[in-house]
């Protein structure tokens, strides 16, 4: 079967896929879900096959039911469609095996045996194993020149460890055969920016630090650590959201016009906004950057602990479960426009959204009380409700009002815009992306580095002055200093929509 790529070619999806870390936490609430749509969508290769390993006991018969169980969870009754689940789940094989270890991997090979397609290997597991299952696959002869590998993230701690992954991922496969998983390109919205700034004129020319005055992102989360403490309490809301999510729409607002749609077109691009990034100082710690735990509060009306205590904590952890930065791209599109970052766990509400904040006109002429109001915002919802407004100011209607301004959205709701079309989650982009052998919504290796050193620079700070972080109550927006920290600037965190 053939589909088609991002300026229309027909390309094959037909592929073997072999899912390590099956039963795990991410495979088994995102994976087969998102898999069990694209099949449901017809988008499946009717010859593709997907292989699940794990090292818990199961056969296939068992496994397959472990996944319809997953999935009678994880999809919406209505769209669990019966015929689609029962072709879905006669894809599914299962292997056991200890991916440490290279007794075992023959299986994988017979499995194998005579297929003609690419395959795909999923590495669902810590990225502290990525290398060993890379070794091991090809010391027992399971790749060749047409097998992709998808690796999750995050790649590492710091640079110096995300490069020794990387290079044991790259001994094994070449650059254009690793799919780094960002989940955030995958989003809808998200790739809406693409569209949106580059198919769209009347922003191109605005798209500057002539026009633009700042830009915020909030990613805000409802949730906590989810069971996850182990690793959360290590990584921290910096290198697990900022790191990657947070630095890819940063990249995508700020980057040049790619040449074209190509994978490496647009990494590069995105690399060059990467380098671009202020690095951090100690001095820059007090007054741009704010980092928060929360302590317990209520959100939605439901009590919730505080980080300190949820299960598996250590009740002496400084990890920041927030995170408020003040930050900028050093070039000559970006110079003097801040961008105001921020993301935390245990948010009033999961909210992710962009806004650009547009400079006022450069002489105004109606009434000075409303001067403040006097500037166009661009507002790009990613969740929950995807949308576009566009804040434009108007005259306010009645005869008594003079030429008294009124601020509005022309405002484009993609679900009542597009009421027929579902939106899709951002794995099942990224796997048909996979499966098609399309890498422009993957992260390249230089992507990560670049991210990972002006990572590095900020925890080497906080490091040296070694403070605690603010504590926020659960169901807050943050601790109020970083409020402060963009009031400071004569600004506020954008509310309305
Ligand atoms: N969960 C999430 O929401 C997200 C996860 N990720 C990334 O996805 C990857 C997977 O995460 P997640 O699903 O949460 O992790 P889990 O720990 O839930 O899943 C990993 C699975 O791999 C299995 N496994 C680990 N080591 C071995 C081994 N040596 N041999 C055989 N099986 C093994 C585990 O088995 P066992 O249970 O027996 O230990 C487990 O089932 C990680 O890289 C993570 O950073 C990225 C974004 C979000
Ligand atoms: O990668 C991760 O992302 C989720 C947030 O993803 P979203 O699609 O729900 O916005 C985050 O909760 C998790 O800690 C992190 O590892």
């Amino acid at each position: 079967m053939s589909r088609h790529n991002q300026v229309g070619e027909a390309i094959s999806t037909e592929i073997d896929l072999a899912l390590f870390g099956a039963l795990g936490d991410l495979a088994q609430r995102k994976l087969f879900p998102s898999l069990f749509h694209l099949e449901r969508e017809g988008l499946l290769d009717p010859a593709t096959r997907l292989l699940g390993l794990a090292r818990q006991e199961h056969d296939r018969d068992s496994f397959r039911a472990q996944v319809q169980k997953t999935l009678k969870t994880r999809v919406k009754a209505e769209e669990l469609d019966r015929e689609a689940l029962e072709r879905f789940l006669a894809r599914l094989d299962f292997l056991q095996l200890d991916f440490t270890h290279p007794e075992g991997y023959a299986a994988i090979h017979e499995w194998r045996q005579g297929a003609e397609r690419p395959m795909v290997v999923y590495l669902s597991v810590a990225a502290r194993i990525y290398g060993d299952i890379c070794r091991h696959l090809e010391s027992t002869g399971c790749l060749d020149d047409e097998s992709r590998v998808v690796v999750e993230k995050p790649i590492g701690y710091d640079l110096a460890s995300s490069a020794e992954i990387n290079d044991a991922i790259g001994a094994v496969f070449p650059e254009s055969r690793i799919y780094r998983i960002d989940h955030y390109l995958g989003k809808e919205t998200v790739q809406n920016l693409i569209a949106l700034r580059f198919a769209n004129p009347l922003f191109g020319t605005q798209w500057n630090q002539n026009h633009i005055s700042h830009v915020e992102i909030t990613v805000a989360e409802q949730v906590g650590i989810e069971g996850r403490w182990g690793y959360f309490d290590d990584a921290g809301q910096l290198r697990d959201m900022v790191q990657n999510h947070l630095l890819q729409l940063v990249c995508l607002i700020a980057m040049d016009p790619p040449a074209n749609l190509d994978a490496d077109a647009i990494r590069d691009e995105k690399v060059k906004v990467l380098k671009a990034l202020k690095p951090f100082t100690d001095d820059m710690l007090g007054r741009d950057v704010v980092r928060g735990q929360y302590i317990a509060g209520t959100i939605d009306g439901r009590s919730v602990p505080g980080y300190l205590e949820e299960e598996g904590a250590n009740t002496e952890s400084h990890t920041e479960s927030f995170v408020a930065m003040k930050t900028g791209v050093a070039n000559w599109r970006w110079a003097g426009v801040p961008f105001y970052l921020r993301t935390g766990k245990r948010m009033p509400e999961k909210l992710s959204q962009i806004v650009i904040h547009f400079r006022q006109q450069p002489h105004y002429i109606f009434d000075p009380d409303q001067r403040d109001l006097a500037a166009n915002k661009l507002v790009i919802r990613l969740q929950p409700e995807e949308g576009i407004a566009l804040e434009v100011l108007t005259k306010d209607s009645g005869l008594d009002k003079g030429m008294r301004l009124r601020r509005g959205p022309l405002h484009l709701d993609f679900n009542s815009a597009f009421p027929k079309t579902r939106i899709p989650d951002a794995y099942e982009r990224l796997l048909l992306e996979v499966m098609k052998g399309q890498q422009y919504l993957f992260v390249r290796r230089d992507e990560v580095e670049y991210a990972w050193r002006w990572c590095d620079s900020l925890n080497a700070a906080w490091k040296d002055r070694d403070e605690p972080p603010r504590r926020y109550p659960a169901g807050s927006w943050g601790p109020v200093a970083s409020i402060a920290m963009i009031t400071q600037d004569g600004r506020s965190w954008y509310e309305d929509y």
